[in-house]
C-alpha cells in the first residue's frame, strides 16, 4: 500500500517537473523570438534611415554605400518592400527607391511562397568588354550561378544613356535577394572614355570583368559581324590598311583595328580603379576550357564554385562549348546564331602585318595585367 502511494507521488512529481520544463522552454523561445524581432525592426529602421540619407546623397556625386556579406557586395537598401514602408517605388527620378517585382524566375518561386519579394539594385559587377571577345558567353556562363542575376540585354548606360540617371539604370536590373550579385554586360564600356569615371561614381567597389581575345581574331570577328549587316562591305584587307593592302600602314582609325589596342583603353580604367578590381578573362580559354575560366570568375566575385564542367558540353557541329541547361531552358543549347560565326578567309600577309602591329601593344597589355595571353 505504502509502495503504491510512493509510486503515485513519483509520477505526480515527474509530471509537475515536465510541465515546469515545458513552461520555461516556451517562455525562453518567446523571449528569444521577441528579441530577434525587435533587432530586425531596429535593423530595418537603420536601413531605411540610411536609404533616406542616400536619396539625399544621390543628388550629389557621392558613391552609393555598400557592404560585403559573405564575400558578396550588397547595397544598403531595404530588402523587403511591402509598399507601405520605405521610399516609394519605381519613380525613375528617385535613385534609391526599391522596386518590388513579380519576377517569374524559378530562382524566386520559393521566396514568393514565403511572401518575400526581391528588389532591384545597381550592378555589383560589370562585364565591360571587349566587344567580340566572348562577353555573351561569359555572362551566360556566370549567370548559371544561383547567386548571380544579370540584365539580359546590353543596357548601354555608361555610354549612351548616362543622362537618364542611375534610377533609370537600376530599373533595368533584374530583381535580386540578399547575397545575390547583380551583373550587366555592355562591351562598349571598355572603350568609352567617360565610362571609368562614371562607373567609379556609381560605386568605386564595382568589380570589372574584361574578356580579351587575340586582337587580330577579334578584328576579323568584328568585321564579320559588320559585314553580316551590310552585304556590300569592302574586303577586310581593304579596310584594315590605309592603301587597301598589307603593303600599307595599318589603319588605326578603323574601329575593328582600333579596339584591339587593349593597353590604351586599360590605362584609362586603371586611372580610376585598382588592378585588383579587374579580372581578365581569356576569350580563347573560355572556349577551350569554360569551366576553368568560370572558376576564376566565381572566385573573383566571392562566389562558391557552383558552375563547373558539369554545366557544359562541347558541341562539335558548332565548335563551341554549349550549356546543358540554364535558367531559361532546361534542355541543352548553344549561344545564338550570331555567336560563333564562320570568318572569311583573310590574306596571310595581312594577318602577319596585323600581328606585327599589335605585338608591342599586346606586350604592354601583358605588362599591365601581369598575364601573358600568348597571342601570336
Ligand atoms: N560558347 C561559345 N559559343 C559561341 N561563341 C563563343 C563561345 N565562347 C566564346 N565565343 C565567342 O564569342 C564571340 C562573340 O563575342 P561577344 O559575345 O563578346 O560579342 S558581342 O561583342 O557581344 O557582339 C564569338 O565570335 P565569333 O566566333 O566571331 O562569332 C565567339 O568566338
Amino acid at each position: 500500500m505504502q509502495h503504491k502511494q510512493l509510486n503515485r507521488t513519483i509520477a505526480i512529481a515527474t509530471g509537475l517537473l515536465m510541465c515546469a520544463v515545458y513552461v520555461l522552454y516556451t517562455f525562453h523561445a518567446c523571449l528569444l523570438s521577441g528579441i530577434n524581432r525587435s533587432l530586425k525592426q531596429t535593423a530595418t529602421a537603420a536601413t531605411m534611415a540610411t536609404s533616406a540619407a542616400v536619396t539625399v546623397a544621390a543628388v550629389s556625386p557621392a558613391p552609393l554605400p555598400h557592404v560585403r556579406i559573405l564575400g558578396s557586395i550588397v547595397r544598403i537598401v531595404p530588402l523587403v518592400d511591402d509598399g507601405t514602408t520605405g521610399p516609394k517605388l519605381l519613380s525613375p527620378g528617385s535613385l534609391n527607391s526599391t522596386t518590388t517585382t513579380t519576377d517569374a524566375s524559378p530562382k524566386y518561386r520559393f521566396l514568393r511562397q514565403q511572401g518575400l519579394r526581391p528588389s532591384r539594385h545597381l550592378p555589383d559587377a560589370l562585364i565591360i568588354g571587349v566587344k567580340k571577345s566572348g562577353t555573351r558567353a561569359l555572362l551566360e556562363f556566370v549567370r548559371l550561378h544561383p547567386d548571380v542575376r544579370a540584365a539580359g540585354c546590353e543596357v548601354h548606360f555608361f555610354d549612351r544613356h548616362y543622362a537618364k540617371g542611375l534610377a533609370w539604370y537600376r530599373h533595368h536590373m533584374p530583381p535580386t535577394i540578399e547575397g545575390q550579385i547583380t551583373m550587366e554586360k555592355t562591351p562598349s564600356y571598355f572603350i568609352t572614355r567617360e565610362a571609368p569615371r562614371r562607373v567609379r561614381h556609381m560605386n568605386p567597389a564595382t568589380r570589372l570583368l574584361v574578356v580579351v581575345r587575340d586582337p587580330v581574331t577579334r578584328a576579323i570577328s568584328d568585321y564579320t559581324q559588320a559585314r553580316s549587316k551590310k552585304r556590300d562591305m569592302k574586303r577586310f584587307e581593304e579596310l584594315a590598311f590605309t592603301n587597301g593592302s598589307a603593303g600599307g600602314a595599318v589603319d588605326t582609325s578603323w574601329g575593328p583595328v582600333r579596339i584591339g589596342v587593349y593597353a590604351k583603353y586599360l590605362e584609362r580604367w586603371l586611372d580610376h580603379f585598382p588592378l585588383s578590381q579587374l579580372l581578365f578573362v581569356s576569350g580563347e580559354r573560355l572556349i577551350a576550357d569554360p569551366a576553368a575560366e568560370i572558376g576564376r570568375v566565381q572566385d573573383f566575385l566571392g562566389l562558391k564554385r557552383v558552375v563547373n564542367e558539369k554545366h557544359f558540353y562541347f558541341n562539335s557541329t558548332k565548335g563551341f562549348p554549349c550549356l546543358l541547361k540554364s535558367e531559361e531552358r532546361s534542355s541543352p543549347h548553344c549561344l545564338g546564331k550570331t555567336k560563333g560565326r564562320n570568318h572569311p578567309h583573310i590574306d596571310g600577309a595581312a594577318l602577319d602585318r596585323l600581328r606585327e602591329f599589335y605585338r608591342p601593344f599586346n606586350q604592354r597589355f601583358y605588362h599591365l595585367t601581369g598575364i601573358n595571353f600568348g597571342w601570336p
